[in-house]
C-alpha cells in the first residue's frame, strides 16, 4: 500500500483565494486587511518565512507592513513598536518572527501584542481560549494540520491521535484541537520511553519535534495518516521533515510531505486570521 499524499501547495491555494475573496469584500467596504509582520535579526530561514508571508498578502489583497530590525534591538524598543501597532487602526493583524534573539524575552514580547490582533494565536489570552473551546485565533500550523484532515474527510471521533511534541506553538494547540474534534489524544515528547509503542496504536500521527526522519515505517500503523510538521535542513542543505517518508508512506493511508506539505498551509493560515482579525475589527 502506498499512502495518498496530501498536497500542502494545493490545499493552501485553495484557501488564499478564499481568504482573497473575503479581503476583497472587506476592502469595498473600506476596511482593507493589513498586517504587520516583525522580524529581528538575520536569521536565514526567517527572512525567506517573512518574505514569503508578504508576499502571500500581496496576492491575497491584504495590506502588508514588514518592519525589519537588528539583532542588536532592545526588548523595550521592540515593545515599544508593538504598542504602536497595537493602537494603529489601519492594523489588524501583528506578528513577530520566531525565533527572536536570545536576549529578549519571546514570552514578554507575544504577550504585548493584543491579543485581538494576535494572528499567530500565540498570546496566552488566545491559548487560554483554545484550552476552553472559546472563540480566538488558532496557531497557524496546528490550524493548517485540522483543515488538512477536514480536507481527506477523516472522522476523528473515536480515532487515537498521537502528537509527537509538546511546544506551546505546535504540539500542545495540535492537541488541544484534535481533542475539540473528539480523538483520542496522546502527547509524547523527548522523555517518552518508547514512543513507538505509542505511535503504532495512532490512527493520526502528527510529528513535531525537530528531528529529522525519527519517525519510521516501523513506528506506524498500516493506513495511519501522518502529518509532518518538521522542517529540518540537512548538512547537504536539502529539507526534510521529522517522518522518514519514503518508507512511511509505504505503510501510511495518507502522508504529507516536505516540503510541500504543512508549511504552505502555515502561511494560507496566517492570512486566514489575519481577514478574521480585520472583519471583527470591522463589525
Ligand atoms: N511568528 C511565527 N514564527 C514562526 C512560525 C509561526 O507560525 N509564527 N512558524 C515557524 C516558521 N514558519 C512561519 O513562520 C514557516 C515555516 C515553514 C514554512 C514553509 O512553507 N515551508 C516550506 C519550505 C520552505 C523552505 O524551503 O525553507 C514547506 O514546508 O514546503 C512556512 C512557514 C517558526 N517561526
Amino acid at each position: 500500500m502506498t499512502a495518498q499524499l496530501i498536497d500542502g501547495v494545493a490545499l493552501a491555494r485553495q484557501w488564499r483565494a478564499r481568504v482573497a475573496e473575503r479581503a476583497a469584500a472587506l476592502a469595498a467596504r473600506g476596511h482593507r486587511p493589513g498586517l504587520a509582520v516583525i522580524l529581528v535579526g538575520d536569521d536565514a530561514a526567517s527572512q525567506v518565512y517573512v518574505r514569503n508571508k508578504v508576499k502571500a498578502c500581496g496576492e491575497a489583497g491584504i495590506h502588508s507592513v514588514l518592519e525589519t530590525y537588528p539583532a542588536s534591538l532592545t526588548q523595550d524598543e521592540l515593545l515599544a513598536r508593538i504598542a504602536a501597532l497595537n493602537a494603529d487602526p489601519t492594523i489588524h493583524g501583528i506578528l513577530v518572527q520566531l525565533p527572536l534573539p536570545p536576549h529578549i524575552d519571546a514570552q514578554r514580547v507575544i504577550e504585548a501584542i493584543a491579543p485581538a490582533k494576535d494572528v499567530d494565536g500565540f498570546h496566552v489570552a488566545n491559548a487560554g481560549a483554545l484550552l476552553v473551546g472559546q472563540r480566538g485565533y488558532w496557531p497557524c500550523t496546528p490550524y493548517g494540520c485540522v483543515k488538512m484532515l477536514e480536507h481527506i474527510g477523516i472522522e476523528l471521533r473515536g480515532k487515537h491521535a498521537v502528537v509527537i511534541g509538546r511546544s506551546n506553538i505546535v504540539g500542545k494547540p495540535m492537541a488541544l484541537l484534535l481533542l475539540q474534534a473528539n480523538a483520542t489524544v496522546t502527547i509524547c515528547h523527548s522523555a517518552t520511553a518508547d514512543l513507538g509503542h505509542f505511535t503504532r496504536q495512532a490512527d493520526v500521527v502528527v510529528a513535531a519535534v525537530g528531528r529529522p526522519r525519527m519517525l519510521t515505517a516501523d513506528m506506524v500503523k498500516p493506513g495511519a495518516v501522518v502529518l509532518d510538521v518538521g522542517i529540518n535542513r540537512l548538512p547537504d542543505g536539502k529539507l526534510c521533515g521529522d517522518v522518514d517518508f519514503d518508507t512511511v508512506r509505504e505503510v501510511a493511508g495518507w502522508i504529507t510531505p516536505v516540503p510541500g506539505g504543512v508549511g504552505p498551509m502555515t502561511i494560507a493560515m496566517l492570512l486566514l486570521n489575519t481577514v478574521e482579525a480585520a472583519e471583527r475589527a470591522a463589525g
